[in-house]
């Protein structure tokens, strides 16, 4: 049976849709990820399987149980961390562990997860003093500290400098190989790639595609990227009417067109016929954010890189 199996789950609020038909199911021991743009519903569909808000069609189960009707023995075996979940200042680690311990029947020694999340030291320092990836850790800690079967991250990593990014990364790791079911919300490409095993991308409320990363990459193996920056302006008529060219996106005045076939000719040609110059121009193979512009139209998890 699965961990957690969502069918054609559906939340509007006040008329407007936040989720309008998602489903996807996550086996034990998965690390799934629901990847997407800011608004697409990713945090609303993980709430709905918190039994924090009741869907208004599609059903939901994790762990066998209805998240909307068995509410409290569901808060016992899912370990949840809230997005940007914040203590009281003066509150010290320690105790914000013990605390929470007492929530549960089954709780983890404090201790034993602080050692795990490397926090050991920090037991009696206040919330506040800690840096922001010593406090990340503390709320995986609080995540984590009823023993749970399953354990949802939304948005592990915002906000956190990359070194403190990659040693998050490794701790999730390590809670997977002790054998917890993880779902993972995130709109790092990255983050996605190296954690996953399988990922849902979302994108306005509906999921588009569920795969591996490698699947979700292989789905636009024969595209190219190629990025350039123009001697002069140029509009994106100019590529987007070559049969080559999938998609054109724009960074800022650095132009980037993906496409198949020999895309690379067809831009280049294009240009010079104009004589412009495409300065630091670079041809890549296409990879998960690339996929993800190709699934969705759009381009996220920018300075993920
Ligand atoms: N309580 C609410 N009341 C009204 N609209 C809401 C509420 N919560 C979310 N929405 C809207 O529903 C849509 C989906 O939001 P949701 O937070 O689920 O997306 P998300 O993918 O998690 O985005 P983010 O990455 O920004 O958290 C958005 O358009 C959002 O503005």
């Amino acid at each position: 049976m699965p961990v957690i199996e969502v069918r054609n789950l559906r939340k509007h609020y006040g008329g407007k849709p936040a989720v309008e038909d998602v489903s996807f199911t996550v086996e034990r021991g998965e690390i799934f990820g629901i990847l997407g743009p800011n608004g697409a519903g990713k945090t609303t569909t993980v709430e709905c399987l918190e039994g924090l808000r009741r869907p208004d069609g599609g059903a939901a189960t994790v762990l066998g149980l209805d998240p909307w009707r068995d509410t409290a023995e569901l808060r016992q075996r899912l370990g949840v961390q809230l997005q940007e979940s914040r203590l009281p200042d003066k509150l010290r680690v320690g105790e914000a562990l013990e605390l929470y311990a007492s929530f549960y029947r089954n709780p983890a020694d404090p201790d034993v997860l602080l050692e795990q999340l490397g926090l050991s030291g920090r037991r009696g320092t206040a919330y506040r003093k800690l840096s922001g990836g010593q406090q990340q850790r503390v709320s995986i800690a609080l995540a984590l500290i009823g023993n749970p079967e399953v354990a949802v991250l939304d948005e592990l990593t915002t906000g956190l400098d990359p070194q403190a990014r990659r040693d998050t990364w490794e701790v999730i790791e390590g809670i997977r190989d002790r054998g917890v079911t993880i779902l993972l919300v995130t709109h790092f490409m990255a983050e996605a790639e190296r954690l996953c095993d399988r990922i849902a991308v979302i994108d306005a409320g509906r999921v588009v595609a569920v795969d591996t990363p490698a699947g979700l990459v292989a789905s636009v193996a024969d595209e190219q990227v190629i990025r350039f920056r123009p001697s002069e302006p140029v509009p994106d008529e100019l590529f987007t009417g070559l049969p080559e060219v999938r998609t054109v996106t724009r960074r800022g005045e650095q132009v980037e067109v993906s496409g198949v076939g020999n895309v690379l000719h067809a831009v280049t040609s294009v240009l010079a016929r104009r004589g412009i110059v495409a300065g630091e121009l670079r041809v890549e193979q296409a990879g998960l954010d690339d996929a993800f512009v190709a699934l969705t139209g759009r381009r996220i998890g920018q300075g993920d890189h």
